[in-house]
């Protein structure tokens, strides 16, 4: 056994599955799931010593890549002063001001410490604004593990095929409306038949827990449009577009004003910070000002946010975009033309730092275009990549990340190994 196998088997006997995340286990791609030791820049090792060219960037937040100096720097000195205070820090003020910098719409901020408890405060906060109990969300979409938001979710419930989890009460779910994605009329016909008892409608504005998927810009306009004629309230969940698709999010490619945004993944730039926030009306019900309880012992945490700032920081440097953009652009188009050579349905799509790659002829737009990829080819081909050095997420529902780091040479080399890898695979086809 090597000692990736060694230390699955351990953690196996003391951690259920032997992970802290269902969606680190390998479970639909089987295999050893690798321990990482450390991550340098756009690569990671495992207790192998073996390199991996890393697509994950820890399911999103490493945008400036591993262990930036900077960013490493900023914690060392934050941690010097004061592991956690449990009071105000000026740097709370100065990330929730880079952020309404960055995001006009975040009119106010509070800092949470993951995106589940950004989503969750966020959907009891418009409950709470607007004295109403029904929420919509989409198929497919993953917002956290909170309990009105695992119905129909995306991420390692699709990965495992539960979509739905158990122990949630049904008197919580019944609650949630869950529409399909991108589909205006479902959307016009619930609003027409339930709009008065919707407290909001929150969406991944770029959908990247079904893979990749973007709402069109008519289904946008659709969602701001309804909520605003019933009064609900239009949640835009930039976990994971947040800064990645764009400085400013999915909103500034959209052209939306959300009236509530949730945040996470970059903002801590690797440590646990996330948040929600927006109009200052809906703001106010916040606790103390207002009624809607919400709470955190390392909320704002100081080592976190001194990331968190620092990672803002490096992101609004001139270029940073449109180099992460060009790099990313050319992996996906990469990655189709040496599928295409090698006669295997496969497309591709990116926006910013962000990507995802289909096993079929035709880009997915929806969550049931998405079910009918091959998984067994994009089994075959993570597995290659990954004998080969190069990470990928472990599901073929998952996006990629592509960081900073990943200067042309490579990209080049991991276009390099996914052609041998696809030759390889296409025996399959
Ligand atoms: C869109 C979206 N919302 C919410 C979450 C939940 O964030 P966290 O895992 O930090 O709780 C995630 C990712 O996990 C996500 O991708
Ligand atoms: N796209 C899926 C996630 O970002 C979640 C990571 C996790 O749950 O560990």
């Amino acid at each position: 056994m090597d000692r990736n196998q060694q230390l699955f088997e351990q953690a196996k006997t003391i951690i259920p599955g032997g992970v802290n995340s269902p969606v680190r286990a390998f479970g639909s791609v089987g295999g050893i799931p690798r321990f990482i030791k450390k991550a340098q820049g756009a690569y990671v090792w495992d207790e192998n010593e073996s390199r991996y060219i890393d697509y994950v960037g820890s399911w999103g937040p490493a945008i400036v890549g591993h262990a930036h100096p900077e960013v490493v720097e900023a914690v060392s000195h934050a941690a010097e002063n004061g592991l956690s205070f449990g009071a105000p820090t000026e740097n709370e003020i100065r990330i929730a001001e880079a952020i309404r910098h960055i995001m006009p719409s975040m009119e106010q901020i509070r800092l949470v410490s993951s995106g589940t408890e950004a989503t969750m405060s966020a959907i009891r906060l418009a409950r709470g604004f607007t004295k109403r109990d029904n929420i919509i969300k989409f198929e497919g979409c993953y917002h956290g593990h909170s309990d009105s938001l695992l119905v129909k979710a995306g991420s390692g419930l699709l990965t495992f095929g539960h979509p739905s989890s158990a122990g949630v009460p049904e008197d919580f779910s019944r609650h949630t409306l869950v529409l399909p994605y991108n589909d205006i009329e479902a959307l016009e016909q619930t609003f027409a038949s339930k709009g008065d008892s919707i407290a909001c409608v929150i969406v991944e504005p770029i959908a990247g827990n079904m893979n990749m998927i973007p709402a069109t810009s008519e289904f946008v306009q659709a969602m701001r449009r309804l909520t605003d004629q019933y009064g609900s309230v239009l949640i835009y969940d930039e976990v994971m577009t947040g800064f990645r698709v764009a400085l400013g999010g999915a909103q500034s490619i959209h052209g939306i004003k959300p009236d509530l945004t949730t945040i996470g993944k970059i903002i801590g730039g690797g440590m646990p910070v996330a948040a929600f926030g927006g109009r200052a009306d809906i703001m106010s019900c916040v606790s103390p000002l207002g009624p809607v309880y919400q709470a955190g012992t390392l909320s704002g945490n100081p080592v976190c946010v001194a990331a968190g700032l620092k990672t803002l920081e490096i992101i609004q440097r001139p270029d940073f975009y449109n180099t992460l953009s060009a790099r990313t652009l050319e992996l996906s188009k990469g990655l189709a033309g040496i599928a295409e050579e090698a006669n295997i349905p496969f497309t591709s799509r990116s926006i910013g730092g962000m990507f995802g790659f289909y096993f079929t002829a035709e880009l997915p737009t929806c969550f049931s275009d998405m079910q009918r990829c091959n998984q067994v080819l994009f089994k075959e081909f993570f597995h290659a990549m990954l004998a080969r050095g190069v990470a990928f997420a472990p599901s073929a529902y998952e996006s990629c990340f592509v960081s900073a780091a990943h200067n042309s040479e490579i990209i080049a080399d991991t276009l390099g190994l996914a052609a041998e890898s696809m030759t390889e695979i296409a025996r399959t086809v």
